[in-house]
C-alpha cells in the first residue's frame, strides 16, 4: 500500500518564507534552486501572474530539494488548481469561511491570512494553528503579535507584508512567531537580470537570521 509522505509545516522549514511573483516561467526553477542552495528550502509562488501555476508545477517537478507552495490563494476554486499543479502548501492573504474550508479540505498544510483576533479565532476553530499575519507592518507589526501571545497562545504566526532583513529579527524574537514572509530575497530587478548568485546570497543571509524552530 502506498502512503503519501507527511508534508512539513511551512512554518518549520526556514526563518523566512520567500514570497515570489514569477513573471517569466523560465525563472522559476533557477530561482528555486538558488534559494535552496542558499539554505532557504521553501518558496511561496503567488498566484498573481499568468504563469504562476506552471511555475509551481515546474518547481515541484524539477527542484525536489525545495518545498513549493501556492500563495495569494483568494478563492476556493484556486485550491484545486494549486493542488493539481503540485503545490505542497497553500497560503492566503485573508480568510473567508468558504476559502478556509477549501484550504483545510485540500489536506495540504495551510497558512491562512489573518489581520485580526477574530480571524485568528476563526482559523483556530478550523483546527489550523499555523497562521499568516498580513499585512504585518500595516496591521500593527510586532506589537500586534506580542499582544496576541497572551489570549491566543496556540496560534503560530508567519507575519508577512513590509518586512525586511532589518526588521525580521524583531518578529523572529517573539514566542508566537515561527518565521516571517517577504519578497526581499527576490528583488524584481535581480530576478530579471537572472542573477541567481545574488539570490543565493540573499537566501544565505536570510537563513542565518534564526534557526528554524521545532514544531
Ligand atoms: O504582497 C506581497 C507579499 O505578501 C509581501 O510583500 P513584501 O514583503 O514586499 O511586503
Ligand atoms: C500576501 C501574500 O503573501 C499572499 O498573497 O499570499
Amino acid at each position: 500500500m502506498s502512503r503519501t509522505p507527511a508534508r512539513p509545516d511551512p512554518l518549520d522549514v526556514a526563518p523566512v518564507i520567500p514570497v515570489v511573483e514569477i513573471r517569466e516561467r523560465a525563472h522559476a526553477v533557477p530561482l528555486a534552486r538558488a534559494l535552496a542552495s542558499g539554505g532557504v528550502p521553501i518558496v511561496e509562488i503567488t498566484l498573481r501572474t499568468p504563469d504562476a501555476l506552471e511555475a509551481v508545477a515546474a518547481v515541484a517537478e524539477e527542484v525536489p530539494e525545495i518545498l513549493v507552495g501556492a500563495g495569494t490563494v483568494t478563492a476556493p476554486d484556486q485550491v484545486r488548481r494549486a493542488c493539481d499543479a503540485g503545490a505542497q502548501f497553500l497560503v492566503s492573504p485573508g480568510t473567508t469561511p468558504a476559502l478556509l474550508a477549501a484550504m483545510v479540505d485540500s489536506g495540504l498544510p495551510v497558512l491562512p491570512g489573518t489581520a485580526s483576533v477574530s480571524e485568528v479565532l476563526t482559523v483556530l476553530e478550523a483546527g489550523v494553528t499555523s497562521v499568516k499575519f498580513f499585512p504585518a507592518e500595516a496591521a500593527g507589526g510586532a506589537e500586534h503579535l506580542r499582544a496576541l501571545a497572551g489570549p491566543v497562545p496556540e496560534a503560530r504566526f508567519c507575519p508577512t507584508g513590509g518586512i525586511t532583513a532589518a526588521s525580521a529579527p524583531q518578529y523572529l524574537a517573539l514566542p508566537n512567531v515561527a518565521c516571517v514572509g517577504g519578497t526581499w530575497l527576490t528583488p524584481r530587478q535581480v530576478v530579471e537580470a537572472e542573477d541567481w548568485d545574488r539570490i543565493e546570497s540573499l537566501a544565505r543571509e536570510a537563513a542565518a537570521l534564526a534557526p528554524p524552530q521545532d514544531g
